[in-house]
């Protein structure tokens, strides 16, 4: 066997493209959503259990963490189904080449980080 073979341990040097950042935040915000999904449902429950039971959760979702959840459930679905879309012209056969898939995945990033800063604003 070859002694000479090159190695590349240096993980700086290693840089992930912006198509897979894509995929990797599409998968990610899937997850998330389950888990927010969680949550929803539970806030959802408990609030149809009486007036009061309402009104504890309406002040849950008015404090500082329920903010958060709230910002944070809406971004990851945001970006879910703008990755989704993307997904879905790909299966169309455009945006598949090496360059335009970057450009869509770099817009699709663009476009989530906008929209979230923006409910961020809206919600807060
Ligand atoms: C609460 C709703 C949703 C949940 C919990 C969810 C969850 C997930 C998860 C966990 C994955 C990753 C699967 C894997 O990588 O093995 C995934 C993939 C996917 N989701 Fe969703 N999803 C939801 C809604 C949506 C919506 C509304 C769209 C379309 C706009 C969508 C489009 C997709 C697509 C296209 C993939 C495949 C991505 C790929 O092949 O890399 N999803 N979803």
């Amino acid at each position: 066997m070859k002694k000479q073979r090159p190695v590349n341990l240096d993980l700086n040097t290693i840089k992930f493209p912006p198509s897979a950042i894509t995929s990797i935040l599409h998968r990610v915000t899937g997850v998330a959503m389950f888990f927010a999904l969680l949550f929803v449902i539970w806030a959802w429950a408990v609030s149809l259990g009486s007036a009061d039971d309402f009104k504890y959760v309406q002040s849950l979702m008015e404090g500082v963490i329920g903010k958060i959840i709230a910002i944070g459930t809406l971004s990851a679905l945001t970006y879910h189904i703008l990755g989704g879309i993307r997904h879905g012209i790909m299966d169309l056969g455009y945006w598949e080449e090496l360059e335009s898939g970057n450009t869509s995945a770099k817009v699709t990033i663009g476009l989530w980080v906008v929209l979230t800063v923006v409910m961020g604003v809206v919600l807060w």
